[in-house]
């Protein structure tokens, strides 16, 4: 049906009132709607909000309302979209999760359970295990050996859950029972993103959360919250992302779920209660009491296949049950309206009233229902999976928006600039007016609107480009023809699959909700597809910037780019690397010619610089690893500027005036330079704005002070002049690297360094040594805390100060002490850190 008639039908039937199963969203609308992500951005919901209820369990039912509704409802523009009945059941029971953690929190080994536990594999292998096979979704031979994951991985499984409001129907004996459990009236459907810990490959993380509706945040239960856990924490907060909590490894000697919970809320600032409490702990471990349904939880039989499942809890517990629930009901009574009103009338709420309120609370991401466990000893990961069916949100209740680049929304953006302009009379204002006026529709995951669908990865694959796709709206279909809304291009999809770490299942067609994978079809990461109906486009994901770099030299290129020669699969190589990892560049220094490779981190390079020798056969030779100092601005400075050359034949004129500023990182993208052409009146002719802007990157490029690349730079260009005759792009492109060079010792100047938020673990014997080295590092130390027999301590060094420190870390804890740093942000050098970088620019330059 095409958008059109859709509208006409669904409009036709809202005016007669009936249910046709195809509904409006203003009918929707009108419906109880469950609180969600946006609310999150204002104040905090209302009384009434808070007491609209879902019917519970949410999991079993569609959900009450679909969130592009409610966008819809709060601007008061209903869009021509509608979800159907069917749309609403296959969302109900839909999940789209990622898993996520520190470092070697167990979220490989747990993803490995999942798998077994769906039924998609037929045995669990374990992360560097006897076997020497591997876990499933760890599948690049570098991640194998180094027991590490580099990359993320999707697949997609199918569980049968129990609801928290339905008893675990147990029949016959225990060979009879599977690990399906016996009360399932559908199965759920799960696409599972395992990401990596390593803060080295963030951008695996940023991305898969950019795309998902949930995560489970794997915690260990003797480490706590630690540093990664932090930032894992950031990246769901910047994509409103609920989740749930998981502490695992409670098989572990020093495992204490209830400081971690504490950690949840005092370091993450997150509303959390256990959901259940463990029967035993570290060896004797046996299982878990579920504190909303009150029934005891045993896994047992070989691999805890076996759901073994009593009511009540047992006596000995029962007291700390008892006081844990009511742990929960007051968390939950902070975050949430309704079980406030219950807990004040102090009446016990119903199992329905707990479990509706963790999942209200959970979806607005205000509270995080924890779970416990322990992945390698095949406990407590069943019952996990029931939680992510009964507590994270379908796609039908996650807002999603796009950006309308339609004329018509060009033009709407235009007027209300110009009116801007002439109300308020400054530019500034009417520049800020066309940002906010950017026209922003909500998507609705209807099967039969036009799709709409972000590319969020690519991965080079045996039959060329593999795409990952979220598919946000409509169905992708294979052999359809698609448009890239960045390029304008259109493209066949040839052929469309569903990923299973490395295997791939073919498919024909994917509703909206799904994530699946494209191949053959060209873009770039970020990119947004459509059926060529809409002119729509979705923002991308947040990309921080490097913070180290080398040189890197291929052994034995003779420049000659012959076939399979060096030179050609090096570039090659980087190519492919850079257009995977939007945080892994490449650049040629212009003064050494050397090939310059920046990323996140010396473990970063290190993987590519070992796949560039294992997938291409190129082994490079590599520089030492340098720290990515930059150089930005303190203050506004102004500029007017001529560049002029005269000499014989055509001159060369062009004046520009503005001014340059410091500039904030943008929340979204992270981006922190911008060029921005406020000229009116044709004063600098249309044509030499390119130009312009290519001289304000050339400009960026070496600051003046050290030569290091300039960030956090707004360039305004407001006026100038041209020559009809001597006036080209050239000219401009000169005069706007000249105006800024000009200008820029004016904009107080400094030079930048990356600063690491650092976290040593180990055991308490070494406290004082640990501690006096960081000393000698420099790095402040924030945090220390001491458990019974080790410590974490919290600092922050300069990346500048931290090479070596592995082996030094090594060598005064005998081997036991383990550290993690990840970049924090960037900030000015010592003053007189600054004054010997300067004097050894000036003194290279000197000799040139
Ligand atoms: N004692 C114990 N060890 C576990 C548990 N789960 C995982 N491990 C071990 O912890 C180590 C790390 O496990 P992984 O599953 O690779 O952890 P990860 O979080 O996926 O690691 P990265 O993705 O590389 O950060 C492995 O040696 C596992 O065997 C658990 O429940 N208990």
């Amino acid at each position: 049906m095409s958008s059109s008639r859709l509208v006409a039908s669904v409009t036709a039937s809202a005016k007669a009132g009936r249910s046709s199963g195809i509904r409006t969203l203003s009918t929707l609308a009108a419906r109880p709607a469950p609180p969600h992500r946006r609310i999150l951005t204002r104040p905090p919901p209302s009384r009434l909000l808070q007491q609209r209820s879902y019917a519970v369990p949410a999991m079993s039912t569609p959900p009450a309302a679909n969130a592009a509704a409610q966008t819809a409802h709060n601007s008061g523009v209903p869009p021509p979209i509608a979800l159907t009945e069917a749309d609403l059941t296959r969302l109900a029971r839909q999940r789209n999760i990622g898993i996520a953690a520190h470092v070697d929190s167990g979220k490989t080994t747990l993803t490995e359970r999942v798998l077994f536990y769906t039924g998609r594999i037929k045995d669990i292998h374990e992360v560097r295990g006897r076997d020497a096979v591997g876990a499933k979704m760890d599948h690049m031979e570098l991640e194998r050996e180094k027991g590490i994951t580099i990359q993320s991985a999707a697949t997609y499984c199918q569980w049968k859950a129990t609801p928290p409001t339905e008893t675990r129907a147990v029949s016959g004996d225990a060979a009879e029972m599977d690990t399906k459990g016996a009360a399932p009236k559908e199965d759920f459907h799960f696409n599972i993103i395992d990401t990596p810990g390593h803060v080295d490959f963030t951008i695996e993380v940023e991305r898969a959360l950019r795309v998902l509706d949930g995560a489970v945040l794997v915690l260990c239960a003797t480490s706590g919250v630690q540093s990664q856990s932090m930032t894992v924490d950031r990246q769901m907060r910047r994509y409103n992302v609920p989740r749930i909590s998981f502490i695992n490894k409670m098989d572990r000697a020093g495992a204490n779920p209830w400081r971690v919970v504490d950690q949840i809320r005092s370091k993450l600032k997150m509303n959390a209660a256990a959901v259940q409490i463990p029967i035993g702990a570290e060896e004797d471990f046996k299982g878990i009491v579920d504190l909303v349904r009150w029934k005891t939880v045993w896994n047992e039989g070989e691999k805890g296949i076996v759901i073994r499942e009593e009511d009540g809890v047992p006596d000995d517990l029962l007291d700390f049950a008892k006081a844990k629930r009511q742990e929960l009901v007051e968390q939950l009574s902070e975050v949430d309206e309704t079980m406030a009103d219950i807990f004040l009338e102090e009446r016990e709420p119903t199992l329905e009233e707990l479990a509706t309120s963790i999942r209200r609370a959970t979806l607005t991401c205000r509270f995080s229902p924890v779970y416990m466990g322990s992945a390698i000893k095949n406990k407590g990961v069943q019952t996990l999976l029931d939680g992510v069916c009964a507590y994270l949100p379908n796609p039908s209740e996650v807002p999603v928006t796009a950006i309308d680049n339609s004329a018509k929304a060009q033009k709407d953006k235009a007027e209300a600039v110009a009116a801007a302009a002439e109300g308020e009379g400054d530019v500034e204002s009417a520049v800020a007016a066309a940002k906010k006026t950017q026209t922003i529709m909500p998507l609705a995951p209807a099967s039969a609107a036009p799709f709409v669908g972000l590319a969020f990865k690519l991965e080079e694959g045996r039959y060329g480009q593999l795409t990952y796709v979220r598919v946000y709206q409509g169905t992708l279909k294979k052999g359809t023809t698609i448009y890239n809304a960045r390029t304008g291009k259109k493209v066949k999809v040839p052929r469309l699959v569903r990923m299973h770490s490395n295997d791939m299942e073919d498919v024909d067609e994917l509703g909206a909700g799904e994530i699946c994978a494209m191949f053959g079809v060209e873009c770039s990461s970020g990119d947004t597809f459509t059926d060529g109906t809409t002119s729509l486009s979705m923002t991308s994901m947040f990309v921080p910037e490097p913070v180290i770099s080398l040189a890197l030299t291929p052994e034995g290129a003779d420049g000659k780019s012959g076939a399979g020669g060096v030179s050609q699969n090096f570039s090659r190589a980087l190519n492919r690397f850079q257009k995977e990892d939007p945080t892994f560049r490449v650049h040629v220094d212009s003064e050494s010619s050397e090939t310059i490779i920046s990323g996140m981190g010396e473990l970063h390079l290190e993987i590519y610089v070992e796949r560039m020798r294992r997938e291409y056969n190129v082994a490079c030779t590599t520089g030492k690893p340098r720290v990515a100092f930059r150089e930005t601005i303190g203050a506004r400075a102004d500029f007017n500027y001529t560049h002029k050359k005269q000499s014989g034949g055509a001159g060369q004129f062009g004046r520009v005036m503005g001014y340059i500023e410091p500039m904030d990182p943008d929340e979204e993208t992270g981006k922190d330079v911008a060029f921005e052409n406020r000229v009116m009146g044709g004063s600098i002719p249309t044509g030499y704005f390119a130009a312009c802007e290519k001289g304000f990157q050339d400009a960026l490029e070496k600051g003046l002070l050290t030569g290091h690349p300039v960030t956090g730079v707004r360039f305004v260009l407001e006026d100038g002049a041209a020559h009809s005759v001597d006036s080209s792009e050239l000219a401009f492109r000169l005069a706007v690297a000249g105006a800024f060079r000009d200008v820029y010792n004016k904009a107080r100047p400094v030079v930048l360094e990356p600063r690491m938020a650092v976290e040593v673990i180990s055991p308490i014997e070494f406290q004082g040594a640990v501690v006096g080295g960081l000393n000698q590092r420099k790095g402040t130390i924030e945090d220390t805390e001491v458990r019974e027999d080790e410590f974490t301590l919290q600092a922050e060094v300069s990346l500048n100060d931290m090479f070596g420190y592995s082996s030094q870390l090594r060598g005064m804890t005998q081997g036991k002490g383990e550290f993690s740093m990840e970049y924090r942000n960037h900030a000015p050098v010592m003053p007189n850190v600054q004054k010997d970088m300067e004097a050894e620019y000036r003194k290279k330059l000197d000799k040139k």
